[in-house]
């Protein structure tokens, strides 16, 4: 059996594993366009921050330990199209040469691509993306600048807020920009970011919610955003608004989900027998919603790329569906999340009730203590616990765990309340704040 894979990121990476180590025998070929393969794009705030001391430790694999695994792997190479009925991939390799593989079965680990705001001077220098590690690369070098004293970040998702607290790191002037009235809007309710808020402006971020870039001006280099609402002089522009799937190779041939995310089963095979799509590029199952959706992390990534490998390697693996578990650290305040806010299952129709609680995370008579939010979120008809959120300056992200399972396994709020939870005085307290959260639920 023949697999090829296309994209060599988390998701290839993990499919091209899970066929390597667990199915001998079997050929893998691996095709990336990059020129390097496991980049933790998760670090490349901390190393603009310089919160790390390099960015080498940020890959964890590369292109000669799969050739010695026996695979064929192919990097600065670019998949042109795909002939679907005779199973071939058409790329150009290294030297530029136009090349082809057959195939048994495919892979499509083609992953995301960020949305561009579609707004006048959007391609003046000194407007950057941060999605690859060259782009990383390139922001790094720009706030090097002296002359790069006040930058924009479009976008106050995660990118953009991790960015714009390494920018502020780096001595800039810092503003944070994003259409919603909050920060992170899109993983917690406003209880919740109103707290990362009031951090960033605590650390000198300056906040511009429910604002939105209309242009971006300049010579051949920004200088200035306006907004529908004012303009700013800036020195460089960071566009964080957001993936959208990259399912250019594939979509006139296979069914995609309505942000073109290639639609996918629960062994991650498309509408194609032969051909399977992974992380970012593919669907995922969510089990709070009950249904399918598009979730862009790279946990997802990984086991999805490990769910299609046993697939194809012969050992029949279905895909339990996710909750979409992340967390965020800035200047030390930790925020976590799992399924869905309040909002975010308004949005989507389900009818839920939320239950609230706060608490230290220690006795008080222990020192070293930081009081922790907590709000479980729990559909009505059913009480299955849909969501959970927690903030605090304490690491409470372990704790984020137990409420992904809770939901995948569609425990009720009901069965929290007299859950057995462990009691030391340096980590917790006897009343634990997820009983009292639990226990209050109406
Ligand atoms: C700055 C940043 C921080 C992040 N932080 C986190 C985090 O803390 N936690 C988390 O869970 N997730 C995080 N993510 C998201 C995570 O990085 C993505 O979900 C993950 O990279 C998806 O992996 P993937 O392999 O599916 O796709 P990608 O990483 O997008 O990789 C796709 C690969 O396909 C290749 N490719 C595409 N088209 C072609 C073609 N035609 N021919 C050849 N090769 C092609 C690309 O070169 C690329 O290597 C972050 C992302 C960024 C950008
Ligand atoms: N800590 C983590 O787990 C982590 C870190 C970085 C990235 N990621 C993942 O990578 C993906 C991309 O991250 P991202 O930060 O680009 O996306 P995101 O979805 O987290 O945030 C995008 C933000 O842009 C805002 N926005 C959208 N259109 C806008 C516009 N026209 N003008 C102003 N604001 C606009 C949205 O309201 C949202 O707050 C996400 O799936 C994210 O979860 C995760």
């Amino acid at each position: 059996m023949k697999t090829v894979i296309i994209g060599s990121n988390h998701a290839g990476i993990a499919a091209a594993n899970t066929l390597l180590d667990n199915y001998p025998g079997n050929e893998v070929v691996l095709i990336d366009r990059n020129t390097n393969l496991s980049y933790l794009g998760c670090g490349t705030a901390l190393w603009v921050g310089r919160q790390i001391d390099g960015y080498e430790g940020l890959f964890y694999t590369n292109k000669e330990d799969f050739i010695k695994k026996g695979a064929k792997i192919f990097l600065q190479s670019s998949v042109t199209n795909i002939d679907f009925d005779g199973k071939v991939v058409h790329f150009e390799d290294e030297s530029g040469k136009a090349t082809t593989e057959s195939y048994d079965k495919l892979v499509l680990a083609t992953g995301s691509k960020p949305i561009v705001p579609n707004i006048p001077g959007k391609d003046l220098d000194g407007i950057h993306f941060l999605k690859l590690f060259q782009e990383g690369q390139a922001v790094d070098h720009a706030m090097s600048s002296e002359d790069v004293k006040t930058v924009a970040v479009i976008g106050a998702g995660y990118i953009g807020v991790e960015i714009a607290e390494a920018a502020k790191r780096r001595g800039k002037n810092v503003l944070l920009f994003d259409a919603m009235p909050t920060s992170l809007a899109s993983y917690y309710d406003p209880e919740f970011t109103e707290r990362m808020d009031a951090n960033l402006e605590k650390h000198g971020i300056e906040l511009h919610f429910g604002e939105l870039a209309t242009e971006y001006k300049g010579d051949t280099r920004v200088t200035q955003l306006v907004t529908d609402k004012a303009s700013y002089d800036v020195d460089m522009v960071i566009n964080a608004i957001g993936f959208t799937a990259n399912s250019d190779l594939g979509r006139e041939h296979l069914d995609t989900f309505r942000n073109g995310a290639y639609l996918v089963d629960s062994h991650q095979k498309t509408s194609d027998d032969s051909v399977y799509a992974v992380g970012d590029s593919a669907t995922i199952y969510s089990n709070a919603l009950e249904a399918t959706t598009y979730i862009a992390l790279a946990t997802n990534a990984v086991r999805s790329g490990i769910v299609a490998g046993h697939n194809i390697g012969g050992t029949v693996l279905d895909g339990i569906g996710v909750q979409g578990s992340n967390g965020i650290s800035i200047f030390g305040y930790n925020m976590v999340s799992t399924g869905l806010s309040v909002a975010a299952a308004a949005k989507n129709n389900i009818d839920v009730d939320y239950t609230d609680y706060e608490d230290l995370q220690k006795p008080g008579f222990i020192k070293e203590n930081g009081a922790v939010k907590i709000r479980i979120v729990y559909e009505k008809s059913s009480r299955r616990i849909v969501g959970a959120q927690l903030a605090s300056t304490e690491d409470i992200s372990a704790n984020i765990h137990m409420f992904s399972l809770a939901i995948q396994e569609h425990v009720t709020i009901d069965k929290l309340k007299l859950l057995d939870i462990f009691f030391l005085p340096h980590f917790n307290q006897p009343y634990n704040y997820i009983t009292m959260a639990a226990l209050k639920a109406k």
